[in-house]
């Protein structure tokens, strides 16, 4: 059996918040805002995995006007979801994620961020995918006042 999800999440940037993304702190002059660390791509592989297992979305399990997730590691988040998909008998198929910023240039970052999400979901780097593009300059992305993630998972029962 197999079972798919997406997650789509922005983030706006700030002055004097860390640049938090997949997990890995970026050199940047901006950081991104929210409840938790912000952290883009997390939050959207959590609302995929959320999607895949039928569990709603990652604001559902972590509401943030709850004072326990104020800064919380998104790693944190996604480690406590990624024990509810185990739980229910799943495991990774593959994860294909894109950030959508025109800022900072991911490209050097790009496999620190894929063997964190490996590791975050207890599987083989092969079978997670990081990629990023601008908008060309348009759009809130393209005017840098904040930036998106898109992910899709598919997840497999495991076997046994
Ligand atoms: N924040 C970003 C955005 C893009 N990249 C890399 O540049 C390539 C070209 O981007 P376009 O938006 O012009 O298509 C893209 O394929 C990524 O490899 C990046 O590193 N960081
Ligand atoms: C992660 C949570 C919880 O701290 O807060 P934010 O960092 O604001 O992130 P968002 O992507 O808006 O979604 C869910 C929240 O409940």
């Amino acid at each position: 059996m197999i079972r798919i999800g997406q997650g789509f999440d922005v983030h706006e940037w700030a002055d004097n918040r860390p640049c938090i993304i997949g997990g890995i702190e970026i050199p940047f002059e901006r950081g991104l805002i929210g409840h938790s660390d912000a952290d883009v791509l997390l939050h959207t592989i959590t609302d995929a995995c959320l999607g895949a297992i039928g569990e709603g979305d990652i604001g559902r399990h972590f509401p943030d006007t709850d004072p326990a997730y104020k800064d919380a590691d998104s790693q944190v988040l996604l480690k406590e979801v990624w024990k509810m998909v185990k739980a229910r008998g799943y495991e990774l198929g593959n994860v294909d994620c894109t950030i959508i910023a025109q800022a900072p240039k991911m490209a050097p970052y790009i496999e620190d961020i894929r063997n964190n999400v490996a590791r975050l979901l207890e599987s083989s780097v092969e079978d997670v995918n990081v990629k990023a593009t601008t908008t060309e300059r348009l759009g809130f992305t393209g005017r840098e006042e904040g930036i998106a993630a898109l992910a899709v998972i598919l997840l497999r029962k495991t076997e046994g």
